[in-house]
This record gives C-alpha cells, sequence and structure tokens, in this order.
C-alpha cells in the first residue's frame, strides 16, 4: 500500500446496505474513483457478513484499490484482504502483524501522539485520526486541528482523516499533513454516489496530491530476461554445470532455481546433487558460462531499446537489476548497447542480497534523490515485487519468459499496476 492509496478512501456502511445493494453501490464508488476500500460492519456477525466481505474483495481486486476489514483480523486472514484497520480497543497491534504477516496493511486509529507513536513503534501501515469533524455514523470526540497536524508532522506514517468529511469542510483539511480522507456518508449516503465521488476525488487529489499520477522519478528494472533476452542462458546454467561434472539435472531443476540468486542456485546444487566443487567454483562456472553467453549472443528484447529512449527522452533514469556481479552484468549492457542508457546497475551477487531483501532496491536511491513511492519498481519476479512493495516502492508487474501461470497471477494480484510488455511500459513513461 502506498500513501497515496489513502486520497479518498471508503468505507462501507453496512447499517443502510448489505447484499447487492451494498455490492452495487461499492461499484459505483469505485468507478467514481475511490482509492481504498475497508468493509466495515459493526453488526452482523463474521459468518453473515463474509459473503459481502468476499465480494468486495473481489471488486476491489478488479479495480486495483487495496481492501482492508474493520476489526476482524481472522475474517481478513481468511478471505485473503490485503490487511485490517485496528482501533485502539481492538485486537493488540502485535498479534495481527503476528498473524497477519510483515506485507499485511494495518491500519490504526489514533487520536493523540502517543497513540501514534505507539502505532508506528508498533509497525502499524497508516494511522487513521479523527474525528475531525462531527459524524453522523459514529459517536466519536473531535480531534483539534492542532493534534493532528503535531501527528503528521512528527510521525512517518501516512495519515488519513477520519469523521464528517464532506465536499464542503474537506478544504479545511489542507495544510494539516494528511494524506487522505476516509469517508462513510458523503459517499454511500449520496443521491449520485458515483457523481459524488467523482467529485470527492478531485477534491482530494487537489488537496491531498495527485493518485498514481504523473511520471517516475526513477524506475529500476532487470536487466535480464526483461531488458535483455538472456533467460535460455541462466535456465542452462545449472543444467550445463551438472552434465559437466557427470549428473543428471531433475525434470524442475530450472523452475526452483529461477527463484533464485546465483549465490542460492550454487548452494542448491552443492547441497542436493553431491557434486565435487565448492559453492565458490560452482559460481565461478556459472560466471564462466554467463559471460561466454552475454558476449556471444545476448540481445536486447523487443522494445527495450525504444522503451529506454523514451526514458531518456523524459528524463527518468533508469536503473538496471541483475542477480549476475556488476561487473557481468555491466559486460551485458555493454554486449546489447544499452550501457549508456542506463544510470546505473544494482546487483544482488555484490551486496550478497537477495530479491526478499528491502536493501537491495534501497541501493538504486544512493546516488539519486528520490522518493521512493515516486520509484517505480518493475519485475518479473514475486518476491521482488513484494519486497519493493515492502520498501514503499511503486510496483509493476511484467511477464518474461520462465515465469509460470501461478506466478503471473500473484504478480498481476499483487503489483500495483501491470504492464504486459515493454511496449506498454514505454507509453505508461510519455
Ligand atoms: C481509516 C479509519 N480510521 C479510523 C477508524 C475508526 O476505527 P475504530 O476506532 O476502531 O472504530 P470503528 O470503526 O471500529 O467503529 C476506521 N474504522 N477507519
Ligand atoms: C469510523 C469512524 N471513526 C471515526 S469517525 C468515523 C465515521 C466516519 O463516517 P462519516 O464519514 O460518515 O463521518
Ligand atoms: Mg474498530
Amino acid at each position: 500500500m502506498k500513501a497515496e492509496d489513502l486520497r479518498l478512501y471508503a468505507i462501507t456502511d453496512c447499517a443502510h446496505y448489505t447484499g447487492q445493494a451494498l455490492i452495487d453501490r461499492t461499484k459505483a464508488l469505485l468507478e467514481g474513483g475511490i482509492t481504498m476500500l475497508q468493509f466495515r460492519d459493526k453488526t452482523r456477525g463474521r459468518e453473515a457478513a463474509r459473503p459481502d466481505a468476499e465480494a468486495l474483495l473481489a471488486l476491489c481486486r478488479a479495480y486495483r484499490v487495496p481492501f482492508v476489514i474493520n476489526d476482524d483480523v481472522e475474517l481478513a486472514r481468511e478471505i485473503g484482504a490485503d490487511g485490517v484497520h485496528l482501533g485502539q480497543d481492538d485486537a493488540a497491534l502485535r498479534l495481527a502483524r503476528m498473524k497477519l504477516g510483515p506485507d499485511k496493511v494495518i491500519g490504526i486509529s489514533a487520536h493523540n501522539l502517543a497513540e501514534a507513536q505507539e502505532a508506528q513503534a508498533g509497525g502499524a501501515t497508516y494511522l487513521g485520526c479523527g474525528a475531525v469533524f462531527p459524524s453522523q455514523s459514529k459517536d466519536a470526540a473531535c480531534l483539534a486541528p492542532g493534534v493532528l497536524k503535531e501527528i503528521t508532522d512528527t510521525i512517518d506514517l501516512p495519515v488519513v482523516a477520519i469523521g464528517g468529511i464532506t465536499g464542503d469542510n474537506l478544504d479545511q483539511l489542507a495544510g494539516l499533513g494528511c494524506d487522505g480522507a476516509a469517508v462513510i456518508s458523503a459517499l454511500y449516503g449520496a443521491g449520485d454516489p458515483l457523481a459524488a465521488t467523482k467529485a470527492l476525488r478531485a477534491q482530494a487529489e487537489a488537496i491531498f496530491g495527485p493518485y498514481g499520477a504523473g511520471k517516475p522519478q526513477a524506475l529500476i528494472i532487470p536487466l535480464d530476461r526483461v531488458l535483455c533476452d538472456t533467460h535460455a542462458a541462466w535456465a542452462a546454467l545449472a543444467e550445463t554445470y551438472l552434465t559437466g561434472v557427470g549428473k543428471a539435472a531433475g525434470p524442475d531443476l530450472a523452475a526452483i532455481l529461477r527463484q533464485r540468486t546465483l549465490a542460492a542456485s550454487a548452494a542448491y546444487i552443492k547441497h542436493n546433487y553431491s557434486v565435487p566443487d565448492g559453492i565458490s567454483q560452482i559460481l565461478y562456472e556459472f560466471d564462466y558460462d554467463l559471460e561466454d553467453y552475454y558476449r556471444r549472443q545476448a540481445r536486447l528484447q523487443p522494445g527495450a531499446q525504444a522503451f529506454l529512449d523514451q526514458c531518456r527522452t523524459a528524463g527518468i533514469p533508469v536503473i538496471a537489476l541483475s542477480d549476475a556481479s556488476s561487473d557481468l552484468a555491466g559486460l551485458l549492457a555493454d554486449c546489447t548497447g544499452c550501457a549508456d542508457a542506463l544510470a546505473g546497475i544494482i546487483s544482488t551477487a555484490d551486496g550478497h542480497l537477495d530479491r526478499t531483501e528491502p536493501a537491495l532496491y534501497r541501493q538504486a536511491l544512493a546516488d539519486i534523490e528520490a522518493d521512493p513511492n515516486q520509484v517505480w519498481v518493475v519485475e518479473d519476479h514475486i518476491d521482488g515485487l513484494r519486497t519493493a512493495h515492502r520498501a514503499g516502492f511503486t510496483t509493476l508487474a511484467i511477464p518474461a519468459e520462465g515465469q509460470d501461470d501461478h506466478e503471473w497471477s500473484r504478480l498481476q494480484a499483487e503489483a500495483d499496476q501491470v504492464v504486459e510488455s515493454l511496449a506498454a511500459l514505454k507509453d505508461l513513461v510519455k
């Protein structure tokens, strides 16, 4: 989840709408441009509410909008929602984080700086602060604007304001440092929910900043497989090595190693095939084969040159990501003629990092002053996409050779955006 997902955050009004009426109304809100949805049902129990929650989750997936459940961590976990929103009297943040894992959204209600600090220290994803105005939907004490400002000035988490917000008072939230507005009645209670959402969304963007807009400040993209046609070389590395030492590779070896770095692949082979060489010798052989392929056969993928040219025209630095050493990756860039178009190369092998470590992606920011949120990480790899997401980058899924259908559907479900090709990516940076 990104801070901009909070721009116009709708919360269901299950006191007035359930079943098909709730789905229809929510669909109008999604069509009108809500940027996040919370399922909040304060009266029905978990089992009675579950079908509505599941239907809304499917709808939010279709509109690529995060979907969280109010109060009920178990329901969120069971249906695979993006997370939960918890108040001060709800389940403990620590327990919720344990149950949901590090990647899920956990929003916490905070009414003062101490609560906000505790939520930040406990691993909350965002804060809901209010009521900022008297609310018809909940009997909640009003928060002074000074307290809200103190929270946004002190805390690093994204903050959404809540309570009594309408088109008539939204402007009063300008300058308080919030990322968006959470709304029940001004959306669900509107005579024309589609028109009301469109109007509130435009107003929210004017006050809190654009949503999903603009070009990235920089872009991180895999060099192998995505920019260059090196899938065949990577897929053959382990088998070629094993053949050389007189062993036969298992049928699914290439698929197993696709998720691993070179070092982890070498370790896998060492431990599963009782080969004579040590891990560093296996790595040496891998590097040798890659270098040979890079020098003799590697080419840019179709559309890569045009995409890189467009980035250059638009002034967007492109940082290539590689699982080979940066020396080898540099050789690939030279041999395929894209070296001059790259602002840098980051390598899992150099830093002994794998794609589950945010430090990998953060390296890219060392030389450029960019807000991670404004940096796009293009990934063909599910671990990489998840890590970049967790590190606060905007993520784009792209297909690549060697992905199976399962991985591609997970990428599509979890990415902020999906691009079908480098040509489509080029259009996005125009
Ligand atoms: C975005 C957001 N912010 C605050 C709340 C309120 O949560 P809580 O204090 O737990 O009250 P209930 O909504 O559970 O009645 C929220 N739901 N969403
Ligand atoms: C859940 C909640 N928490 C504080 S105020 C509120 C209700 C927000 O609803 P409305 O937008 O109708 O005031
Ligand atoms: Mg609650």
